[in-house]
């Protein structure tokens, strides 16, 4: 199956303010894209775009050569004749009809012969291990089976893209971990090609190939989740993934305290070629100890140690600056202690807040 193209897309809903600006953004065959950001970025109605439920004001979208939408050309084609099925986060089951009649439903709108339908929906409901529960109705199902009867229901009528927009956001915590296994399980089986919508970063980094992040509109990063995470483009993305999220330092005209401290580090390394706006630490590339040779460290007065099972997260003092380490290995310290606090891993960031590459190349950067 070919690969979803958005170009220059915009959508407005009036009044001047744009939902979606200018977004240009590939969806290869056979990813798992995440659509992640805040609340009113514009994810939703990216997604609607793709599914034919908006129409864009201007840009175009295609697959592969199939054109879907030009506004420059006024070409529009509707929801059903894409051949995308779309799950929302209120999937609606009909609950007069059993699991099996509501994923054989979508088969019998398309006229499928009832063999082939009992068929394609038995195979569906197995590949979403629902099967063993066919012939009840949804109110016999938890949440998590009546999600998977959902999925099934789309994944039955053989979707070259499927649609999905928060569809784990009604589920508590042990269910919402276990369908993000599922369904990326039930992504390799199938290899159909997946937009996923999220403002969840942890649900975006375990699950997909590949994470567009959004920003009030516009498109911020597009990359495999762990580069993103690595080397986020710039200080949105870097703040907005990863948790607890990264530290970011001012670095003023003349930076004193923890400020002037990296500032000075950073200067000695790249011999003044790189002049960051801000530098960026994550809670996980610090630690305390005796530093190896050649990275940044500072005195730290530990202020409070938080065990949580398996990782430790410490609130340090570092100059004029509160910090948190996230540790995987236990922190013998009380309060009030002085440790030695060093990374040899920062990401430096310009005026305009995108990354400065070059640093990167020093070896202290990320
Ligand atoms: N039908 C509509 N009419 C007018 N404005 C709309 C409409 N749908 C969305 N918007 C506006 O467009 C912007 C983007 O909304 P969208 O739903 O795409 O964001 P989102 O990132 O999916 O947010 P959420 O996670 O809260 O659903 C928001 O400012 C929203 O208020």
């Amino acid at each position: 199956m070919p690969n979803i193209t958005l170009s220059g897309i915009a959508k407005s809903y009036g009044g001047g303010d744009y939902a979606v600006k200018n977004l240009d953004l590939t969806v290869p065959d056979g990813a798992f894209m995440c659509l992640l950001g805040p609340s009113g970025c514009g994810k939703t109605t990216t997604l609607r775009m793709i599914a034919g439920l908006e129409q864009p004001t201007a840009g175009s979208i295609a697959v592969g050569d199939r054109v879907l939408d030009s506004v420059e050309r006024g070409l529009y084609v509707p929801p059903e004749k894409r051949g995308m099925g779309l799950v929302f986060q209120n999937y609606a089951l009909w609950p007069h009809l059993s699991v099996r009649e509501n994923v054989e439903f979508g088969l019998r709108m398309r006229k499928v012969p009832a063999p082939e339908r009992r068929a394609r929906a038995e195979s569906a409901l197995r590949m979403v291990h629902v099967d063993a529960a066919m012939d009840r109705y949804p109110s016999q199902l938890s949440g998590g089976q009546q999600q998977r009867v959902a999925l099934a229901r789309m994944l039955a009528i053989n979707p070259t893209v499927l649609l999905l927009d928060e569809p784990l956001s009604n589920l508590d915590a042990q269910l919402r971990l276990e369908m993000r296994a599922e369904l990326k399980r039930i992504h390799e089986e199938s290899g159909t090609t997946i937009v996923f919508v999220t403002h969840d970063q942890l649900e975006a980094l375990t699950m997909a190939t590949d994470v567009a992040v959004m920003n009030e509109g516009e498109l911020q990063q597009l990359a495999p989740p762990m580069e993103m995470y690595a080397r986020p483009a710039n200080r949105f993305v870097a703040e907005f993934v990863g948790s607890p999220p990264m530290a970011i330092v001012e670095i003023g005209p003349s930076p004193t305290g923890l400020a002037g401290s990296l500032m000075r580090f950073v200067e000695s390394h790249s011999g003044q070629s790189v002049v960051p706006a801000a530098v960026g630490v994550r809670p996980e590339a610090l630690h305390l100890g005796s530093p190896p040779h050649s990275v940044w460290s500072e005195e730290a007065t530990v202020e409070a140690v938080l065990p949580a099972g398996s990782s430790w997260t410490v609130r340090l003092r570092i100059l004029d600056t509160e910090l948190y380490v996230l540790s995987y290995t236990p922190v013998e310290a009380t309060a009030g202690q002085v440790l030695t606090c060093w990374t040899d891993q920062m990401h430096l960031f310009g005026a305009d807040g995108t990354r400065i590459p070059s640093w990167d190349k020093t070896g202290v950067g990320a």
